[in-house]
């Protein structure tokens, strides 16, 4: 049995959607199995130092659910990283493309310090191209990424390769690859 495949068997997935050609990894059915969202959480953590960073950011909406629960286990800060017109302060944002469109994420502006260490966490990687604005956006604000933390990682459409070209290390519970 490989690691995590107790947590991997809940992931379901949906061929063709949102639209023709595309996998869906749904991770709505391992959130619905209270204990095993719990062993998820727990093992996300296990992966990191928490003294390594200062503050988490989660990315609306699915990294939300995963990484408000990692930040209040460990006590750290919530960046949240929203989609357009949701945050009431002064805030950057930047577009970007996903496997199945287009997007825009914002952070406010005095969330972070310059130099504050952050730790980005998504419920999957699959083009990068999310996790990749949110890495621009807060290094942009100043702050030091250098690891990136998911459930689910989809290497066959790169997004690992793409945070690892930029010095930010891809981590995963499970992997998606070749199926
Ligand atoms: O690596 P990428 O190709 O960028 O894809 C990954 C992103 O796609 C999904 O979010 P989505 O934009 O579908 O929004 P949601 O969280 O609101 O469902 C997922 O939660 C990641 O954020
Ligand atoms: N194949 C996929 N499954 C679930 N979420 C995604 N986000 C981008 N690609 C995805």
């Amino acid at each position: 049995m490989r690691e995590n495949d107790d947590l991997r068997v809940l992931v379901r997935t949906i061929r063709d959607y949102p639209k023709p050609g595309i996998q869906f990894r749904d991770v709505s059915t391992l959130l619905l199995d209270g204990p095993a969202f719990r062993k998820t959480i727990d093992r996300m953590i296990a992966l990191v130092d928490p003294d390594s960073f200062d503050f988490i950011a989660g990315i609306e909406a699915r990294g939300f659910i995963v990484s408000a629960a990692m930040s209040y286990a460990l006590e750290k800060g919530k960046v949240m990283l929203r989609k357009p017109g949701k945050l009431p302060g002064q805030s950057v944002s930047i577009d970007y493309a996903l496997e199945y469109g287009t997007d825009q994420i914002e952070m406010h502006t005095d969330a972070i310090r310059p130099g504050q260490r952050v730790l980005l966490v998504d419920d999957l990687l699959a083009t990068g191209g999310t996790a990749m604005a949110g890495v621009e956006l807060l290094r942009g604000q100043g702050a030091v990424v250098d690891t990136a933390l998911f459930i689910v990682d989809l290497p066959d459409l790169g997004g690992s390769a793409k945070l690892t070209a930029v010095q930010v290390e891809p981590m995963a519970l499970m992997a998606f690859a070749g199926d």
